[in-house]
Parts: structure tokens; sequence; C-alpha cells
């Protein structure tokens, strides 16, 4: 358990918050999904009740330590505004100049101000002005951002599995460090989902690659009663059985693991799911992400898939199948989307789970949702407020569900 905001006094005090405002612009620098913006909010109006004056730190995109205008967060206080009812400062600049130093000292009790990119620093990532890894230069960074506030919290879980100097370095030199309200959210949901779940603890992982989730495979061979997989990842635990997959995405290299896995989740008596039936077609445009009008769509018979044809989504049998297992778990990690959901003739499946974890929840499971595109699924099929967590951590939650140090959090002090 990390000491978290309500065990200090933040009175009046010049609070720092790291949040995590890494969110999607559109080609006009347009904000298209508030949801990082909105999970910081019960930290900002718990500090603004106390009277605090808050300093928000943040990144946008990967501007590799120089200005990107486009990668300026200056979009992102009158969207902070909005949910807030009140202004929030924004100098822009740099977030260690005169300038944002000025605003951070002239700060009043009740007042935010939102710091500039951090990542247009490079000590940020812990390298020098020539690019080089440089800890002394993180660290004299660290303490510069430390200077503007009398506490450092934390709360952009998004970026805690990152070992920069607004996560780790700063920690050595903040007088007062804390996890703030999403952190530990986030830590309650995913830690009591691994660590303590209520039985049955089923897992549905999908996607479009095996590589970006063995370990995440691995870690839930130890702690999931039944692991589901869908999405492109399925097709290589198939190939692996000697089923025939077609055109579908298989990575040949992984076909080893995969036997590795499966070989694993006998030994540990954790059902290994894949699906007995699939949506194929002959044709898909991946480039602008539809199905070619002559393509030829078809539920396969079974598990196979014939030659010329590639596995875009689960089949029905398939939805039959799981649907027993979800309705019967009592928690539910799910991450991945089980087929090309972005094309809606693809994404049934998803959808149909989607619904079916939201309707094991109505009736009392704990339920988990993490990753981008799985989000997205979830708010495809318009059943994201009947999820218990959808976490705002894409690499952080994959990361932990992978049992991996998360630096950020490690770095925080333990309640004592
Ligand atoms: N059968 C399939 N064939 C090809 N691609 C697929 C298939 N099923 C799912 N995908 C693709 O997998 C991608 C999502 O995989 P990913 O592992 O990135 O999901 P995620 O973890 O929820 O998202 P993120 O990586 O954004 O956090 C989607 O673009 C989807 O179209
Ligand atoms: O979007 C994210 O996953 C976080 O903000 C971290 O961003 P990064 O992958 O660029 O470090």
């Amino acid at each position: 358990m990390k000491n978290t905001l309500k065990d200090i006094d933040v009175k009046g005090k010049k609070v720092l918050v790291r949040v995590d405002y890494n969110v999607p612009l559109d080609a006009n620098l347009k904000i298209t999904n508030d949801k990082r913006i909105a999970a910081t909010i019960p930290t900002i109006q718990y500090l603004l009740e106390k009277n605090s004056a808050i300093i928000l730190m943040a990144h946008l995109g990967r501007p590799k330590g120089k200005i990107v205008p486009g990668m300026s967060l200056k979009p992102v206080p009158p969207r902070l505004s909005e949910f807030l009812g009140k202004p929030v400062k924004f100098v822009g600049g740099d977030c260690i100049d005169s300038q944002s130093k000025k605003a951070a000292a002239d700060l009043k009790p009740g007042e935010i101000l939102l710091l500039e990119n951090l990542r247009f620093h490079p000590e940020e990532e812990g390298k020098n002005a020539s690019g080089e890894k440089d800890k002394a230069a993180m660290d004299v960074f660290a303490k510069e951002l430390a200077s503007m506030g009398e506490v450092f919290v934390q709360d952009a879980f998004g970026t805690v599995h990152r070992a920069h100097a607004s996560t780790t370095a700063i920690v050595k030199y903040a007088k007062d460090v804390v996890a703030g309200f999403l952190v530990e959210k986030e830590l309650k949901f995913l830690g009591e989902a691994l660590e303590n779940p209520v039985r049955p603890f089923l897992a549905i992982l999908g996607g479009a690659k095996v590589s970006d989730k063995i370990n995440v495979i691995k870690n839930l061979l130890n702690k999931a009663d039944t692991i589901i997989i869908g999405g492109a990842m399925a097709y290589t635990f198939l190939k692996s059985q000697e089923v025939i997959t077609g055109t579908s995405l298989v990575e040949d290299d992984k076909l080893d693991l995969a036997i590795e896995l499966i070989k694993k989740s006998k030994e540990r008596k954790v059902a290994l799911l894949l699906p007995i039936d699939h949506i194929i077609t002959d044709k898909v445009d991946f480039v602008n992400k539809q199905m070619p009008g002559d393509a030829i769509v078809k539920n396969t018979a079974d598990e196979a898939i014939p030659e010329g044809f590639m596995g875009v989504d689960i089949g029905l049998k398939s939805i039959e199948k799981f649907s027993k297992i979800i309705k019967s778990a009592k928690t539910i990690v799910w991450n991945g989307p089980l087929g090309i959901f972005e094309i809606d003739e693809f994404s049934k499946g998803t959808i149909k789970i989607a619904n079916l974890v939201a309707k094991s929840t109505d009736n009392g499971a704990i339920s988990i949702v993490g990753g981008g595109d799985s989000i997205a699924a979830v708010k495809k099929a318009g059943v994201d407020k009947r999820i218990n967590h959808i976490s705002t951590g894409g690499g952080a939650s994959l990361e932990f569900l992978e049992d991996k140090e998360l630096p950020g959090i490690a770095a925080l002090p333990d309640k004592k």
C-alpha cells in the first residue's frame, strides 16, 4: 500500500501533480478522447477543496527532447477547465523557464496551472541535450521541477511504467510524496484482481500479436482459472496445434512458444480456450479499415480456416461457448479485441463479448478492461459505464498484468 493524498496535509499548499494527459489529437489538434483528463478530476477536485495551488505536469506524444508545436499541451487546459468549471492557466514555452517558474511561484491557493510538455526536455527521459543517457542531467531537471511545489502527487498511472524525471527522479527531491486517487484506484482494481481475485477468475486476451502479450499470458497462467484467447493471437495458437489457419495473421516464430504455453496451462490446470469457429473473409482493406464490397464473408463450421481465407472475428459457436464462462466468472480482466473490431462487419464478436462482460458485471462480477483498443471496443458496444474499472494505462496496465515492477510506483513511499 502506498501513501496517498489523504495521508498528508495539503491544505493551502503548493502541490505538484504528475498527470497523464497523453491524449489523442486530430489533425486540427482537437482532443478526440478526454478520458485521461476526466480521470484526474477527483484528485484535482480534492486539492481544490483543500485550497491547494495546483501545478500539473504532463507529457504528450514522443517529441524526443525537442519543442514540437503539434505536441504542445495547449489543447488540454480548455477541456480541463470545462470539467472543473474554473480557469486553468497555461503559459506554454518551456516547463522550467523563467515564465513557468514565475507562474508557479505566483499561483494562489485554489488556482491551477498546467506546465508545457515535459518531454520537450530530453532530461525528462533521462537524456542530455546531445541525446545521450545522462542521469545527472535528469536529476537536475527533476530537482527544478520539485522545487516548484511543496508536495508531489503521482497520478499519471499511464506513465508509471517509465523511469523518467517526473516519475522516479523527482521523488528524491520533493518534500512530501504520495499517490493520487487515480493511481490508488488503478492499483486497487488491478492489484486485487491479480493478488486476491474472487474466483472463478477469467482473463480474456485478444489483439494483434502473441508477441505483445507473452508475458501477460505467462503471468496469468499462475493466477487465472480460465484464459480465453481471441483476436489474431488465436491463430498462432491454433496453427501450433496443426489447425489450418488460411491467410490469417500468424506469428510463425511464436509457434513453439504457443505449444509451451498450452502445455503449461495443462500442467497448471488453467483452461486455455481458443475459438472453435470464426468469421472469415477473403479480402480486408487494412489501410482504409473497411471490408471491400465484393468480399466473401462467412462463419466457419469449425476451428479450421480454409486456404485463401483469413480469420477476422470469433464465430457464433465460440460466442456461445465463451458466454457460459463469462456468465459464471466472478473476476474478469479483458485486454485486446477479439477481432478486427474497427470494421463493423468484424466487430460483432467483440461487441457481443463486451455486452456479456457488462451483464456479468451487473450480476456482481468484477470487471476490468485495459488496452486502448479494448476500451474503444467497450465504448463502441455502449457498455463502458457498466464496467467496474477501465484502466487509463495502456503499456502500464499491460506491464502490471505481466507482474513487472512499475518504476513510478516503486518510487512512491509505502504506507507506514
Ligand atoms: N483477427 C484479426 N486479424 C487481424 N487483426 C486483428 C484481429 N483481431 C484483432 N486484430 C487487431 O488487433 C488490434 C488491437 O490489438 P492490441 O493488442 O493493440 O489491443 P489493445 O491492447 O486493446 O490496444 P492497445 O495496444 O492500443 O493498448 C486491432 O487493431 C484489431 O484490428
Ligand atoms: O500513452 C501512454 O501509454 C503513456 O502516456 C506513456 O506514453 P509513452 O508510451 O510514449 O511513454
